[in-house]
């Protein structure tokens, strides 16, 4: 779980909340405060998300992606600021047990929707974001060929 404290900014259009990036886990579940700065890229625009207090964001993250050979896509977000209210967040992350291989079942690899990721576990993604890089637009793209070029145990 993550907590997200965005302090009001004299000039919030010069910097953002949080670049924009794909959560590398499974799914995220994200409440908001009464300030929706949350926004999501569809179709080269950012669209901000109606605040509701009593609702949950679910956001699809790049291991259910590759878990479902890019059938559900992961969602590109990111936290904008303003110069009077701070915001806080709450960010709930699943992800897969450490020993499990993240895997796309064979129902959903065939010869029109080949292969799209290679397998690999959790512990390694995490490492990934961790140690070699940040969790921005190119993170999975780029754990995807360091995986490869590494031969790391999936
Ligand atoms: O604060 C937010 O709404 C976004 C937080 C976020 O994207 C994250 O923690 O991964
Ligand atoms: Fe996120």
């Amino acid at each position: 779980m993550r907590l997200n404290y965005y302090p009001p900014c004299q000039k919030p259009e010069l910097t953002l909340g949080t670049e924009p990036h794909y959560d590398p886990t499974s799914l995220t579940v994200l409440h908001q405060n009464s300030i929706s700065r949350l926004q999501v890229l569809v179709d080269n625009e950012w669209y901000s998300i109606r605040q509701n207090f009593n609702a949950f964001v679910v956001n699809i993250g790049n291991t259910f992606m590759a878990l479902s050979s890019g059938r559900y896509k992961s969602c590109l977000h990111r936290a904008v600021i303003n110069n009077k209210t701070p915001r806080k967040s709450l960010a709930f992350f699943l992800f897969p047990d450490n020993d499990k291989e993240v895997s796309p079942p064979t129902e959903l690899v065939y010869y029109k929707n080949p292969r799209l990721y290679p397998d690999f576990t959790w512990p390694a993604l995490l490492e990934f974001t961790q140690k070699h890089h940040r969790a921005d637009t190119n993170t999975f793209q780029a754990f995807s060929m360091w995986i490869q070029d590494n031969n790391v145990e999936a």
